[in-house]
Parts: C-alpha cells; structure tokens; sequence
C-alpha cells in the first residue's frame, strides 16, 4: 500500500480568479483534492485526509464521483488505469505520452514527503519577503540553471525547482532539462495531469515577463 504514495499525481478542480490581473497566467486552483497514481487514480483525499494516509489509515480516502473531476485528467491518464492486458486489442493506436520511466525515489523523498515539506516550510521559493508575483525576464530566469539554483517556467508562472529535485518521480535529470528555461512544453508531454500549480505553490519565484520572452 505504501509504495502507491510515492505514485500519486495531484489534481485540483475548482479556480480562484478574482485576484488574477488581466493576461496573468491561468489562476491557481484551489480546492485540495488529491488523486493517487495511475495504479489507483479513482481514488481521492481531501487535505485532511492525508494525514491518515500517510500514518496508513486509508479508510477515510474517499472515491471520487464527479464526473467533471475526473474528466480534468489527461485522457491517457485515465487510459493507463483501466486499460488491461485483457482489455487491450492490437488494433488499438498506442499510446501517445512517452514510455513512463519511473526512478526510485530516495527514502523520505515521496510526494507525501514533499507535500508535508511544503507545509512546514515557508521560504521554499527563496524569496526572502519579496512577491512571488515579480515580473521576471527570460535572461534573469537562464541565470538559474544550477542544481543548487534552479529555476523553471511552467504555464507563465516561474518557480525555484531545486527543491524539489530529489522528489520528482522522473528523477533529477529529466526535471534539469527544465531549469533555467521554459519547461511547459516538456511537462505537457510526459504528465498533462499533474498538478505543479500546486504543488510548486511555495516554490513560486515570479511571473514570466512575456515582453522579454519574444
Ligand atoms: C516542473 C515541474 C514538474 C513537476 C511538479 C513534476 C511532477 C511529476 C510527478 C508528480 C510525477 C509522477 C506522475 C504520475 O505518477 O502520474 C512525475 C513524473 C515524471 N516526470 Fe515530472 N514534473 C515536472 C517536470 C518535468 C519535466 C520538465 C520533465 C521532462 C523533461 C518531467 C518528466 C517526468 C517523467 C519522465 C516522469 C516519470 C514518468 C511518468 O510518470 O510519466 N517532469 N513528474
């Protein structure tokens, strides 16, 4: 049970949008649903129900009923939990995201550490006080490429990705191919479903000026 926890993709459905200006990026959602995996992605937890989980009470993990939530996942997503060996014919197209290639996370680097790390701590984005709205420029962001200092743009928001290196399921390597640049296209790619908005939500640095990404 407890390797499905390192497995699990975030997913949120309602938007905050009053305090959005005008071309800003696409307003963060809020509400803090979770879905676990694509072993077992019909299952959700709200925030309190994450304590339990990871103590390994998952009874209160509920199931999501929605129709409308779950559509907000990546169809392939969705196809990779139901599709079985019995259900696959070889007139099916294949797939269309990328062969998965999971890396073994170290011990005490699975999401549900890195959600708990995201409570705790406040300054993840290294911001010292300042807004994590500051308008940042494609030069200033390339200046960030190095493991201990990385940055990365994702859907117009930029965010200091080195924290959360050792906690990517896809390992440091591929989430370096990010740093220092505008990551979006490659995110989309390999996970469409997974919520960064939140989860990168303390390690946001900025906004990517557009000005200066032309
Ligand atoms: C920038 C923020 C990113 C976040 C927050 C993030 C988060 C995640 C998460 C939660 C998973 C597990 C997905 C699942 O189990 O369904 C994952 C897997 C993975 N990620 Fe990322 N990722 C990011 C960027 C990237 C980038 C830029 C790349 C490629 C260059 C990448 C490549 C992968 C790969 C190959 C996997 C494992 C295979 C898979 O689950 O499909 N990720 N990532």
């Amino acid at each position: 049970m407890g390797a499905h926890l390192a497995d699990f993709s975030f997913q949120q459905d309602s938007l905050l949008s009053s305090t959005d200006e005008p071309g800003s990026p696409k307003p963060i959602p809020q509400s803090s649903t979770f879905f676990f995996g694509r072993d077992n992605s019909d299952t959700a937890a709200t925030l309190s129900d994450l304590d339990s989980a990871i103590s390994g009470n998952f009874s209160k993990i509920v199931k999501i009923s929605d129709s409308t939530t779950s559509s907000n996942m990546g169809t392939d997503a969705r196809n990779d939990t139901l599709l079985t060996s019995s259900t696959i014919s070889s007139n099916m197209p294949p797939p269309k995201t990328p062969k998965r290639v999971k890396i073994p996370l170290e011990k005490g680097y699975s999401q549900m550490d890195w959600l708990k790390l995201t409570q705790v701590r406040d300054d993840l984005a290294g911001i010292k006080g300042w807004s994590n709205r500051r308008p940042i420029s494609m030069e200033e962001l390339k200046q960030h490429k190095a493991e201990n200092d990385a940055w990365t743009v994702l859907r117009g928001r930029v965010y200091n990705i080195s924290p959360y290196l050792r906690f990517h399921p896809g390992g440091i390597d591929m989430l370096m191919k990010g740093a220092g640049k505008d990551c979006t296209a490659l995110f989309n790619k390999y996970h469409p479903w997974v919520n960064a908005e939140f989860m990168l939500e303390k390690c946001q640095v900025g906004l990517l000026d557009v000005s200066s990404a032309k």
